[in-house]
């Protein structure tokens, strides 16, 4: 049966992803937008992708950095605070942010206590998931330090905010996003070690020549989804004494696309424009004179 197993995965590319939690669900939405066809059976780790030669590996997002610098997978997503934690440097690459997962690590402690900065922490005990860089922060921080003792750093595998209640630990360290588990465990954040997104890694083992093509192909079409979601198109008919005006604040990504109208004093325009930004723009563009301002959703692109 194992046979079997890894025969029909030999000479196909390998792509981990997440197995569950915070990044699971948005990695399929990639999978879709990027024409990945596979079906995942019930608790089956390893799926082969229909029409590419290639296969899903489904892991925990931790382990994804360590199977992908070792070469057992050749690109894979997780987080930017997985690869950092798991110290392969040198041993994969960020090809590309991924746009969501967003999150920071932060030292937390309580909020009411006698724990001010991360100062204040030398010496005392400090609980978290990321020993790795909790231990290089406060060991850069001790050997600061005068007081001459080392910061003793435990690692737990989860809920870590409940640990300065539980009297296990002075501080942590551990991901904030909304801050809502952080505010409700009585935490305020003293520090900000790293931020975090999802990314793309691809292994700096050298991979067979047919993977690097295919590798390169999903890249740039995971590329495309993630712009696709960055960006809207915006389009606009504006006088054309104003054009110049406009398109400043249209400026699209390489130039604005600019069409005449039947009307000889006014054009069309039509340019790319970040999503964050499409309101202030739209406001904008009002007060330059610039009317039927359309803003058009994205499906997907190649930008
Ligand atoms: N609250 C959050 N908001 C945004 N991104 C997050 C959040 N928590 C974690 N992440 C990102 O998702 C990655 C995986 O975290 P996740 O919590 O899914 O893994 P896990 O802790 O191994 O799984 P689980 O919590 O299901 O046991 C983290 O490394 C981080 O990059
Ligand atoms: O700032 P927030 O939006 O509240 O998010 C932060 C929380 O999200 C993650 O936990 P997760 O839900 O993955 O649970 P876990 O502790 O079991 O990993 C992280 O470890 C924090 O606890
Ligand atoms: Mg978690």
């Amino acid at each position: 049966m194992l046979d079997l197993f890894s025969e029909s995965l030999a000479g196909r590319a390998l792509f981990a992803i997440p197995k569950k939690g915070r990044l699971y669900e948005k990695c399929l939405q990639l999978l879709a937008g990027a024409d990945v066809q596979f079906t995942r059976s019930n608790r089956l780790d390893v799926c082969l992708v229909r029409n590419h030669n290639m296969a899903l590996v489904f892991l925990p997002a931790a382990d994804i950095p360590r199977f992908v610098g070792e070469g057992n997978v050749h690109f894979g997503i997780t987080g930017q605070d997985m690869v950092a934690e798991a110290d392969v440097n040198g041993l994969v690459s960020e090809v590309l942010q991924l746009e969501f997962g967003k999150c920071k690590l932060q030292v937390q402690v309580p909020q009411s206590g006698d724990i001010k900065t991360v100062d204040d922490l030398v010496g005392r005990k400090v609980v978290t998931s990321f020993e790795v860089l909790a231990g290089r922060y406060f060991g850069e921080l001790d050997q600061k330090s005068d007081k001459g003792v080392k910061t003793k750093i435990e690692y737990i595998g989860g809920s870590v905010e409940a640990a300065c209640a539980l009297g296990l630990a002075d501080g942590i360290v551990d991901l904030v996003e909304s801050g809502e588990t952080m505010r409700a465990a009585g935490l305020h954040a003293i520090e900000t070690i790293l931020t975090s997104q999802a990314v793309l890694i691809r292994s700096n083992k050298p991979a067979e020549p047919h993977h690097d093509a295919l590798i390169e192909r999903i890249t740039s079409r995971i590329a495309g989804v993630v712009a696709a979601g960055k960006f809207v198109l915006c389009n606009y008919n504006v006088p054309r004494k104003m054009v110049h005006e406009a398109t400043k604040v249209t400026p699209g990504r390489r130039a604005p696309t600019v069409s005449p109208l039947d009307d000889p004093e006014w054009v069309a325009v039509s340019s790319m424009v970040l999503k964050a930004q499409v309101a202030d723009v739209m406001d904008r563009l009002q007060e330059i004179g610039a009317s039927d301002i359309l803003v058009i959703g994205l499906q997907n692109c190649r930008v």
